[in-house]
């Protein structure tokens, strides 16, 4: 018999990942999701989300009014989730992002020792805080690329 020729890359199958986790997200506006690896293994994974043990009835998504009652002071970012749920060493590690991380994250990706970050989406492109972390990542030697695999939707069909 042949080898099966449909097997997904390794960069579909990371960004896959971090799709995946996004959808864990309770964000009504933006579902963000990373999957940091190393040596082709999954060693982090995580979503945009109220802290642990936050009562998410009590906690506004709000985006707009008074700061204190949107959801903007108390969201942990998915990069730093999957930088803090991360089972070893990141060190010359690759993060997958569903979205270019903002400043916060991008000092918080250096700090991890995070060495690459493959992203998909930059609509945020030319705005300051995507601005400063192209300026912090460069200065850090973080490289950083836009996703390059073939495939924009994966199926995940259960079955026998
Ligand atoms: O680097 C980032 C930047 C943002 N997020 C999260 C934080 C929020 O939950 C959403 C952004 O919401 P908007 O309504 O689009 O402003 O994305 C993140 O996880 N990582
Ligand atoms: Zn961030």
């Amino acid at each position: 018999m042949e080898k099966r020729l449909e097997y997904i890359s390794w960069e579909e199958y990371f960004m896959g990942v971090a799709f995946l986790s996004a959808q864990r997200s309770k964000d009504p506006t933006t579902q963000v999701g990373a999957c940091i690896v190393k040596d082709n293994k999954v060693i982090g994974m995580g979503y945009n989300g109220f802290p642990k043990g936050s009562d998410d009835d009590f906690m506004s998504w709000e985006r707009e009014g008074d700061i204190l009652n949107t959801k903007y002071p108390y969201v942990v970012h998915a990069e730093l989730n999957a930088i803090l749920n991360s089972i070893k060493s990141l060190d010359n590690s690759t993060i997958y992002v569903t979205h270019f991380p903002c400043n916060e994250c991008s000092k918080a990706i250096i700090q991890s020792g995070i060495s690459e970050i493959i992203y998909f989406s930059d609509k945020h492109k030319g705005s300051d805080s995507t601005k400063a972390s192209e300026l912090i990542l460069k200065n850090a030697n973080v490289s950083y690329r836009k996703y390059e695999g073939n495939k924009l939707k994966l199926e995940v069909l259960f079955k026998d």
